[in-house]
């Protein structure tokens, strides 16, 4: 069963230089209990598809698309009223620092409250009992002494577990984690993508997992979706994704995929910049930063070829008429 279906999504940003082609016509779909990772660059429209979708989006923003179907309802159909009841009730988020997000002011208890408070209606007792509980599943130990204190008392892990728990506490059928690990060491993430790992199979929520790192998708997503320039370049299992990625940005981000060494977890940049989104180039978007691209690239956008089911790819090196390319090393398989 299809939870999420998005169609067509277009999203722009008037600023006073233009406009900002953020996602160009980008179409995905999540299934009940199952979990996707986005993954590209810095700016390649991961964040502001999802945001797209939640509509937390600032006031310059304009969204079209054919269809964002969540759970059987059409969002695009929704007032501001019902998307602010599904934000945080049947979609729950995470971002990337949860010392922004947790007010320093207020203890844990109260934050993991209010929404609990708000969307399930529930108070006194029954709401410090529903934290307790939300507090053991995401493994923060001895909850009952735990939910007085405040943010600052709590490490970077526990405080993303803290978020987590937030984000938990009204069961969402959906979990949007945007580069919930990117802040934290590497042995932290682990065990945070360990937890979110547990909490889909037993909670059987669908999990959205933005990130720029493919490291991090291998570990909990069933299908990857490869975004970059506010387009989708290529999309499969994860078994596709990394065993037999066909576009050479995918290529470019396996290589970059941080060594486990680390301290901390940095894109090693391919080289050369993204499109500038003010005026997309008219072709692929990678191809100026593309080793592989002919005359083609440059000047027609490529379409979307099915190579599976599950596994398509935007790339004229992958059309019929295409020459094809000689590659050495890892990813020599066509
Ligand atoms: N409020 C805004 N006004 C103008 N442009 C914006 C705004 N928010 C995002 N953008 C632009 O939209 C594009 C996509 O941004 P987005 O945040 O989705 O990228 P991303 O892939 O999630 O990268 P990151 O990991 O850095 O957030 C970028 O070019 C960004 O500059």
């Amino acid at each position: 069963m299809i939870l999420l279906d998005v169609v067509n999504l277009k999203t722009t940003f008037q600023i006073d230089a233009g406009n900002v082609q953020a996602v160009r016509g980008v179409s995905f779909h999540v299934d009940e209990g199952e979990s996707i990772g986005i993954v590209g660059e810095s700016g390649s429209g991961k964040s502001v598809t999802m945001l797209s979708v939640t509509r937390l989006l600032p006031e310059n923003a304009k969204v079209e698309a054919d269809s964002i179907n969540f759970n059987g309802t059409e969002l695009l159909k929704q007032d501001d009223n019902f998307m602010r009841k599904i934000q945080g009730s049947e979609i729950g988020m995470i971002f990337q620092d949860p010392m922004t997000s947790l007010n320093p002011l207020f203890t844990i208890g109260d934050q993991i409250m209010e929404p609990i408070r708000i969307h399930q209606k529930l108070s006194g007792e029954d709401a410090k009992k529903r934290v307790i509980e939300l507090l053991k599943l995401v493994e923060i130990p001895d909850p009952e002494s735990r939910l007085k204190q405040y943010p600052h008392e709590f490490s970077g892990g526990m405080r993303q577990r803290v978020m987590i728990a937030i984000a938990l506490s009204c069961n969402p059928k959906l979990l949007i984690a945007d580069e919930p690990t990117t802040a934290l060491d590497v042995t932290v993430q682990a065990q945070i993508l360990d937890l979110m790992d547990e909490l889909k199979k037993k909670l059987n929520m669908s999990i959205i997992l933005i990130t720029h790192n493919l490291g991090v998708v291998a570990k909990i997503c069933n299908r990857i979706i490869v975004m970059y320039g506010g387009l989708l370049v290529e999309e499969g299992t994860s078994r596709e994704i990394f065993y037999e990625p066909k576009h050479p940005y995918t290529w470019g981000l396996l290589r970059s995929i941080p060594k486990v060494t680390a301290q901390k977890s940095k894109l090693i940049p391919i080289p050369g910049s993204p499109p500038d989104l003010l005026s997309p180039p008219a072709g692929c978007p990678f191809a100026p930063r593309c080793e592989y691209a002919m005359k083609v690239c440059m000047k027609y956008p490529p379409k979307k070829i099915g190579l599976s089911d599950t596994h398509s790819v935007a790339c004229w090196l992958m059309h019929p008429k295409s020459p094809g390319y000689k590659m050495e090393g890892l990813y020599a398989n066509r």
